[in-house]
C-alpha cells in the first residue's frame, strides 16, 4: 500500500484538533488533518455552536416579548421550530465553510475518513467508500473528541430515547421531553425548550442541579427553570422507570470517549473511563503521540480543547516543552438568564476568605436593560484584598466571566474607575465592594453580605 508521509497527523477536526492542525502548519510543518465527519467536531455540529443559536433565538422571542417596555407594541410569539432548527443549519454550515478555508489556507491536507492505529507513526483511514489509505507522521495528535454516554437498557434510539446530538435536529416541537441529567447540557435544553413552549421535567440524580457548581448558583438556576415552567426532579435515582408519559427522553448524563482508535497498536495508555492519559506538556506515555481536548478527559471544553491543540503542536513541532497551565478557567451554563463562575486554580488552599454578593436590582444597567435578575458574588482573600472567585446569575453573565477571569488573573485589586459607567460590569466592582461592607450601591439593611 502507498503512504503519505507527514510532519504531523492531527486525528479529529474540533476545537482541539482544528487547533493543533493550524498551529503546526503555522510553524512550518506538513500537515494532515483526518476527519470521520464533519469539519469541526462536537463543537460546532452538534455541541456549543448549535445549542447557543437555539439559545439565542430564545433571547431574540424574550427580547419581542419584551419590546413593549421600551415602547414598542409587537406580537410576535408565533414562530415555526422548523424554522428555527433551518437557520441553525444554514449558520452552522456558514461557519464550517470559514473553518474550511482557513485549513486550506494553510496548506492543510484534510483526508476524510476514519483513522486506527497500526503502529506509533502510521494510521489507516478507512473512507466512506471502504477505501484504505495510509497516513505515516513522525507526530500524531489525537483529538477525537466525546460522544454521549449511554444508560444500560436505555440505548439511543433517534426517536423517543434521543442525545445531545438528536435533539439538535428535531423538525418540531415535542410538546413534552423528560431531560435526564442536570448537568451544563441538560440543564441548557431544559431552558431552550422551556422558553420555546414544551412540558419539560428535568431529572438529576444528585440532591442539585449542576451539582459541582457553588450551591447558590445551582439554586438560583433551579429557581429561574421552575419560574420557566420546567419541573425539576433532584435527588431521583428512578427517572426512567415511567416514561411512557414523554414524548421525548432526552439522556444527557456525561460523556464517553470516543477510543475507536486502536490505540493499543501504539501502546498508548488510558484511565479506567477510556480517557487518553497526558502530561501538562499533552503528550501521552509514546514518545511522539499527544492528546488533547475531551479524548483526554481533563475539562470537557471547547476553549480548553483549543489551548491544548495549541500547545501540542508547538511541543510536537518545535520539541519545545511548553506547559498547558491554567489558572482560573472561566466556565458557562446558558441557562435562561445564564449563569457563570470562574476560580483561581488554587481555591481551596486560601483560609481567609470573605464573600461580597450585590444583586442586578442594584444595577441602573441592568434596570434599564430590563434585566434585573441574578446577582454578582465574589471570594475575596482577606489578606491581600485579592478577587479568588466570581459567580454570576444574569443576562450576559456569559461575557461578564470573562471580565472577572481577567481581574483575578491580573492579581490586581479593582477600582471603580476600571469600570464604564452605566454597565453591567460595574457590578463585579460593587461585589468587591461588598465584600468589605462598603459598596454605596445598596442600601444600608439590604444586609446582602
Ligand atoms: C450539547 C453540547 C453543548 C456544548 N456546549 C459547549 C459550550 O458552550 N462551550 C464549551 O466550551 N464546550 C461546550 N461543549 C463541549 C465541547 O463541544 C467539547 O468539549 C469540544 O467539542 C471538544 O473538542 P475536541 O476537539 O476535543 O473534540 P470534538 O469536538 O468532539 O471533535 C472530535 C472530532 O474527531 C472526529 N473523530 C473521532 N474519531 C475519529 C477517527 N477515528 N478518525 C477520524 N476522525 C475522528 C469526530 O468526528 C469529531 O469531528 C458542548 C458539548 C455538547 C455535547
Ligand atoms: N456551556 C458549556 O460550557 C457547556 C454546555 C454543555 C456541555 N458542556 C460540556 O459537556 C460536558 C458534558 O455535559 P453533560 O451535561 O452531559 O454532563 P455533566 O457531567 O455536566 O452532567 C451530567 C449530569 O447527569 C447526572 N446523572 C448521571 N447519571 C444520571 C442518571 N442516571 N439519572 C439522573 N442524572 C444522572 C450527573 O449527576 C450530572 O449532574 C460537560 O461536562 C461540559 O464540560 C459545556
Amino acid at each position: 500500500m502507498s503512504f503519505t508521509k507527514y510532519d504531523v497527523a492531527v486525528i479529529g477536526s474540533g476545537p482541539g484538533g482544528f487547533s493543533a492542525a493550524v498551529r503546526a502548519a503555522q510553524l512550518g510543518a506538513k500537515v494532515a488533518l483526518i476527519e470521520k465527519s464533519l469539519i469541526g467536531g462536537t463543537c460546532l455540529n452538534c455541541g456549543c455552536m448549535p445549542t447557543k443559536f437555539l439559545w439565542q433565538s430564545l433571547n431574540a422571542k424574550q427580547k419581542i416579548r419584551k419590546a413593549d417596555a421600551y415602547g414598542f407594541k409587537a406580537n410576535l410569539e408565533v414562530f415555526n421550530f422548523s424554522d428555527i432548527i433551518a437557520k441553525k443549519d444554514k449558520t452552522i454550515a456558514n461557519l464550517r465553510k470559514g473553518m474550511e478555508l482557513i485549513l486550506s489556507s494553510y496548506g492543510i491536507d484534510i483526508i476524510k475518513g476514519s483513522a486506527t492505529f497500526k503502529s506509533k507513526d502510521a494510521l489507516e483511514v478507512l473512507d466512506e467508500n471502504n477505501k484504505t489509505d495510509e497516513v505515516r507522521a513522525e507526530k500524531i495528535i489525537i483529538a477525537s473528541g466525546s460522544k454521549p454516554a449511554v444508560i444500560k437498557g436505555f440505548a439511543f434510539d433517534g426517536k423517543k430515547i434521543i442525545s445531545s446530538t438528536d435533539v439538535l435536529n428535531l423538525k418540531e416541537l415535542p410538546k413534552t421531553i423528560l431531560i435526564v441529567g442536570g448537568g451544563a447540557i441538560g440543564v441548557e435544553m431544559a431552558a431552550i425548550f422551556a422558553g420555546f413552549g414544551s412540558q419539560v421535567t428535568i431529572a438529576e440524580y444528585a440532591a442539585c442541579l449542576m451539582p459541582s457548581e457553588d450551591s447558590e448558583i445551582s439554586a438560583e438556576i433551579n429557581k429561574n427553570l421552575q419560574r420557566a415552567g420546567v419541573e425539576v426532579l433532584t435527588a431521583c435515582t428512578d427517572a426512567l422507570n415511567n416514561i411512557d408519559k414523554y414524548e421525548k427522553v432526552l439522556i444527557v448524563t456525561g460523556r464517553a470517549p470516543n477510543d475507536s482508535l486502536e490505540i493499543e497498536n501504539a501502546g498508548i495508555k488510558t484511565d479506567k473511563k477510556g480517557f487518553i492519559k497526558t502530561d501538562s506538556y499533552c503528550k501521552t506515555n509514546v514518545d511522539n503521540i499527544y492528546a488533547v481536548g475531551d479524548i483526554a478527559g481533563k475539562n470537557l471544553l471547547a476553549y480548553t480543547a483549543q489551548s491544548e491543540g495549541e500547545v501540542a503542536a508547538e511541543n510536537a513541532v518545535k520539541g519545545s516543552l511548553l506547559e498547558n497551565s491554567c489558572v482560573a478557567i472561566p466556565q458557562v451554563v446558558f441557562s435562561a438568564p445564564p449563569a457563570a463562575c470562574v476560580k483561581i486554580k488554587d481555591f481551596e488552599s486560601y483560609k481567609n476568605i470573605v464573600y461580597g454578593k450585590i444583586p442586578f436590582t442594584a444595577s441602573g444597567r441592568a434596570f434599564i436593560e430590563n434585566e434585573r435578575t441574578g446577582f454578582v458574588k465574589c471570594a475575596v482573600d482577606a489578606d491581600s484584598k485579592k478577587t479568588l472567585a466570581f459567580w454570576i446569575v444574569g443576562a450576559h453573565a456569559d461575557e461578564l466571566i470573562n471580565t472577572a477571569a481577567q481581574i483575578i488573573k491580573s492579581g490586581k485589586i479593582p477600582s471603580r474607575e476600571d469600570f464604564f459607567h452605566p454597565s453591567l460590569s460595574e457590578s463585579l466592582y460593587n461585589a468587591y465592594e461588598d465584600a468589605f461592607g462598603k459598596s454605596t450601591e445598596t442600601a444600608k439593611i439590604s444586609g446582602n453580605r
